[in-house]
């Protein structure tokens, strides 16, 4: 198993270029967040405008609309079951997060379904928790896409059918080779699958993250970090470490560390390491 370093995270991570535009910087869409669990969606598209993406907008239960903007109003905003303007839409984005808070009943089905419909090859898509949970339960077919899953260890004992205690790294790359997919299987020590077979342990992170939407806000910062830094198994690596190593330094004065202060704290991080790189 390779170790993610901050090495690593500092190649990946590089001054902007002085000719460019929000464009350069990719077009994200983070679709989630049903009534229950719109801060969901709201952390990870949070996290996607702090990290750096260039546009996000966010397909939502428009129940989230307000608390999203009084927030965050650097994100445009839609309802995830208008088809069409998410047909629209969709087929612009580099990158697409989708299951944030999106819920398994038929709302989140309809818009799953939708989405899955929809996606070109070469887009990036995220596929995070009640998503990862509906592929599962309903046994949907993976679209083709440059597809990264991000579950934690009960969804991927869900999606692999390989028990928790079971998940060693053997069954869990064959597994992640047949769905022709990037794994990052998260824990306290986070492990990233990538397509080339190559298997990469976070090497930060801190008991303060076990907060929920913490998780969430991780689907923002890889969003954020494949639209702009490639090749994408770098940013992908990159957005893992940064994720775990904003919560270990603040975690060194802080009992709990907040998802939303991880995501306030991206554009320094990354300052940081540009600098350095
Ligand atoms: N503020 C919000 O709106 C939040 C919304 N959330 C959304 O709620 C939906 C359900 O996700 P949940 O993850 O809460 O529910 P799940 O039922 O999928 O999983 C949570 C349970 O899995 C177990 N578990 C075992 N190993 C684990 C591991 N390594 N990491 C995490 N849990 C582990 C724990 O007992 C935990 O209670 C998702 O769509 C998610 O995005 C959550 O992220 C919580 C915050
Ligand atoms: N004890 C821990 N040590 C290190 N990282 C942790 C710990 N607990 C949780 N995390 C990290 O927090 C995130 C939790 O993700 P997830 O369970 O999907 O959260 P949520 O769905 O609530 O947003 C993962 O990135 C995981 O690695
Ligand atoms: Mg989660």
């Amino acid at each position: 198993m390779q170790q993610i370093t901050a090495d690593l995270v500092q190649q990946v991570i590089q001054p902007r270029p002085t000719e460019s535009h929000k464009g350069t910087f990719g077009r994200v869409m983070v679709i989630g967040g049903n009534q229950q669990f719109g801060g969901a969606a709201i952390m990870s598209a949070t996290a996607a405008v702090y990290g750096g993406a260039g546009l996000v907008t966010c397909a939502t239960d428009l129940f989230n609309a307000t608390s999203l903007h009084a927030q965050l109003p650097e994100a445009m905003v839609l309802a995830a079951t208008d088809k069409a303007q998410m047909a629209t839409l969709l087929p612009k984005m580099d990158v697409i997060v989708v299951g944030p808070g999106l819920g398994t009943d038929t709302w989140g089905q309809t818009v799953l379904q939708q989405v899955f419909q929809q996606v070109q090859p070469q887009q990036v898509v995220i596929i995070d928790g009640s998503a990862i949970d509906l592929v599962a339960s309903q046994g949907l077919t993976l679209p083709q896409a440059q597809l990264v899953l991000t579950p934690h260890q009960m969804e991927w004992q869900r999606l692999s059918g390989i028990a928790i205690a079971d998940q060693q790294v053997a069954c869990n790359l064959a597994v992640q080779q047949q769905l022709q997919a990037t794994l990052v299987l998260k824990s306290a020590r986070t492990q990233v699958y990538l397509p080339n077979g190559t298997v990469w342990e976070n090497t930060v992170g801190t008991p303060a993250m076990a907060t929920g939407g913490m998780g969430d806000t991780l689907t923002g910062v890889l969003a954020a970090f494949a639209a702009q830094f490639k090749p994408l198994d770098q940013a992908i690596l990159a957005g893992v470490y940064t994720h775990s190593a904003i919560a270990s330094e603040l975690a060194q004065q802080q009992y709990v560390v907040l998802p939303t202060q991880i995501a306030r704290q991206l554009p320094f991080f990354m300052q940081e390491q540009a600098r350095r790189g």
